[in-house]
């Protein structure tokens, strides 16, 4: 998109039009004492106008001379129309009439922060404390994270395109707001996309060098910038200083040197110096270093920003200082193939290892992955064997049970499945006993019941092993449903995937067939009961961070299988937990029975509760791809991280805001923390920018050793 074929219509819907001789009596004819600001737009003035009651206002006039224009005006009126929000500056009305061009603001009576931070203009008093810096810098991350993300209500999403110190202004209390959006430009959902400007805009100082290259605008532009504005704050210098020495000119890249050099202590403002505790210190300068990086996709979210921002703030105000030891850089991916010289990233190859070991039924498996004895244990204990078998066809072998060729053809282990006879799982389930029910479901009746351990034929109540047998009621689902899910399985053992142990077909006396799976029974059942049911006692968090990790398990395991094996509909009722809360997933395959075959079907609002701007925006990139997978497995983390049913996206950002939230849910401050901002990832609307479930599982394992220790 150019500059030019973006330019949004004047909308005067919800700010007022005031007539010329309104905004002069308000300004008593733009009288100079009254002037409070200059910018490349004119003057700013102090008025005061009556609507009922007389309320102070800030009035921007338009210097016909400007370089900024007519344009400018309308962006802002149109922004600010659209965009509001706490942390954002409020447009009151306008004025256009003769020449005239006039905004009018709510007045921001401690004026902007460079002032404060630079000790010049007549609002600055004295050097502003480290805690207000901070919290400054939290109220404008989050006034940025509004424009870039919209919310569920005003899904709008722009890039501001000027962030800067001078922008960010003041009110009595100290809370800050972003101003000035003359160079805002509406910005697609998916980040991928972007602007080609045909000129490059924004403040020398703060400009993304990369977007000054290529002309290609993000949103990333705007936190490079926030990342200078960080730096401000740290340093109590100016973005640009010609009166310094030559090689601290620009702020950021001075800074930048310094940091790598690691030495920090040379950057601090003096009037600061003594009260930034060390801990919050490093995570402020190492969040202002990412937003700085060379490639925009590796600098972090506002989303992200204000979540790890909100970290270095407990820090300072020595909340749970016990378990912050230093703060340990997150192990993120943004984007595959990119350089990660600079992430941390825990042994990749072991699991991609394991993986391949499971997935190959090998035998030696790393002994540090839990179930593995005992799933070894329990493959070796079913018979296998390799029989010719073509397309898809079964055949039995003379147990019953049913064996199949692996494509490559060769001798490696797979697990058959036993082929029930009906009269077996009547023993097994007591004639289908209404007692032994376990769960109903629209086309899924589950009973419990148990086998012998080699054999699998039926045994008594609570000899062998139990099992869960579930009946599918779905017509025509023994034709192909069947068939997909023995073909899948057949590629998914796996021990933190619930398993499947054998099945049945039967003609009833109508000639209706019927279809009946086995798997083993996991004691605990699903994880929804454990988070949402009302009057339980909440899992411990070292519980809930291992059923997290056995989930991502799971699902980075399916997401690495050949063939494109994804839930499309991955919910808490997938997570099932044997004795010890280890998880297992289930239902993985059966896309035809919960009716994700056909993603086009579904009422993308209703689909999971939250995640209508994921769905929207992988529709609209034609896009169904393993990361709507992360995207719910985000939900769930999110679901176990705060024991709620109804979170979501926008939901999940406002929650993060409120400093609350540890303490609310018992969690070390650290890990909730960290796993707030893998969550803000995995949630992210634009799919590219999820990381890999791979990915997440070896943050999440970050996170326990982290915790642990
Ligand atoms: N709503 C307001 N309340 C109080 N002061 C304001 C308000 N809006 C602007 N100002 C003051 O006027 C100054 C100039 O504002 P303006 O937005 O025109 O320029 P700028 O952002 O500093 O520069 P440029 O327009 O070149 O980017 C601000 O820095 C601030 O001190």
């Amino acid at each position: 998109m150019s500059d030019t074929d973006s330019s949004p219509s004047t909308s005067s819907s919800s700010s007022r039009q005031f007539s010329l001789s309104d905004i002069k009596s308000a300004t008593n004819d733009f009288a100079d004492e009254l002037v409070i600001g200059r910018g490349g737009f004119g003057k700013v003035y102090k008025g005061s106008i009556t609507d009922g009651e007389s309320m102070t206002v800030a009035v921007k006039r338009l210097n016909s001379r400007s370089r900024q224009g007519a344009r400018e005006f309308r962006t802002e009126i149109e922004m600010l129309s659209r965009f509001r929000h706490g942390h954002l500056v409020s447009l009151i009305g306008y004025c256009e009439e003769l020449d005239e061009m006039i905004l009018v603001y709510e007045y921001m009576p401690r004026g902007n922060f460079a002032d404060h931070l630079h000790r010049s203009g007549k609002n600055y008093s004295a050097p502003l404390p480290w805690l207000r810096r901070l919290r400054i810098c939290i109220d404008a991350a989050r006034g940025l994270d509004y424009l870039h993300t919209g919310t569920s209500i005003q899904p709008d999403r722009a890039i501001h395109r000027d962030v800067k110190s001078s922008n960010i202004l003041l009110d009595d209390y100290w809370d800050a707001k972003i101003s000035d959006f003359g160079l805002c430009r509406l910005g697609p959902e998916d980040q991928a996309y972007s602007y080609v400007s045909t000129e490059v805009k924004g403040t020398f100082g703060y400009l993304d060098p990369e977007y000054f290259l290529t002309r290609r605008l993000t949103r990333k532009s705007d936190v490079y910038a926030f990342g200078v504005v960080m730096l401000e704050a740290l340093c109590g210098r100016p973005a640009v200083d010609l009166s310094a020495d030559e090689e601290q000119w620009g702020l950021a890249g001075w800074a930048q040197y310094c940091i790598r050099e690691g030495r920090v202590d040379e950057i601090i403002d003096p009037s600061v110096r003594e009260e930034i505790k060390k801990d919050c210190l490093m995570e402020f300068v190492q969040i202002a270093d990412e937003c700085l990086h060379n490639f925009p996709r590796k600098r972090p979210t506002m989303a992200e920003i204000v979540v790890r921002l909100g970290f270095a703030l407990a820090m300072q105000e020595g909340k749970d200082s016990s378990i912050v030891v230093k703060p340990a850089k997150m192990a993120l991916t943004l984007q595959e193939g990119e350089d990660s010289s600079d992430v941390v990233k825990p042994a990749k190859m072991t699991f991609t290892r394991k993986v391949q070991l499971y997935f190959l039924g090998a035998t030696s498996v790393n002994s540090d992955t839990r179930p593995t004895n005992k799933v070894q244990r329990n493959y070796s204990s079913i018979s296998y064997s390799i029989s010719p078998f073509k397309d898809g066809a079964m055949s039995n072998n003379k147990d019953g049970i049913l064996a199949q060729e692996l494509p490559s053809g060769g001798q490696t282990l797979t697990p058959s499945f036993k082929q029930f006879t009906f009269s077996e799982l009547k023993s097994i389930t007591k004639n289908f006993n209404k007692e032994r029910i376990l769960r109903i479901e629209p086309h899924v009746v589950a009973y419990k019941g148990w086998i012998d351990e080699k054999t699998y034929t039926p045994s008594d109540v609570g000899v062998g092993m139990a099992v869960v047998v579930k009946e599918i009621t779905l017509n025509g689902f023994q034709d192909s449903g069947l068939r997909q899910i023995l073909e899948f399985m057949r590629n998914c053992s796996h021990p933190y995937l619930v398993k499947l142990l054998g099945y049945c077909t039967e003609s009833d006396r109508f000639g209706v067939n019927q279809t009946f799976l086995v798997h083993e029974y996991m004691q605990k059942g699903s994880l929804d009961n454990h988070l949402f049911r009302k009057g339980t006692e909440p899992l411990s968090w070292p519980i809930r961070l291992k059923i997290a990790i056995g989930a991502a398990q799971g699902l980075a395991f399916l997401h690495t299988v050949e063939k494109q094996n994804m839930y499309s509909k991955f919910e808490a009722t997938n997570i099932l937990l044997d004795k010890d809360f280890n998880a297992k997933l289930s239902d993985f395959g059966m896309q035809e029975l919960y009716g994700a075959g056909d993603p086009s079907s579904y009422d993308p609002l209703y689909y999971v509760p939250g995640a209508g701007p994921k769905f929207i925006s992988d529709f609209r990139a034609g896009l169904l791809s393993r990361k709507v997978d992360v995207y719910d497995f985000g939900i769930v983390l999110l679901q176990i991280l705060v024991c709620r049913r109804e979170v979501g996206e926008f939901w999940a950002r406002t929650y993060y805001s409120t400093p609350e939230m540890e303490l609310q849910q018992r969690i070390p401050l650290r890990a909730a923390r960290r796993i707030a901002v893998l969550v803000l990832q995995c949630l992210s609307t634009e799919p590219s920018l999820r990381p890999s479930m791979e990915d997440v599982l070896l943050n999440l394992e970050t996170i326990e050793k982290e915790t642990s220790t």
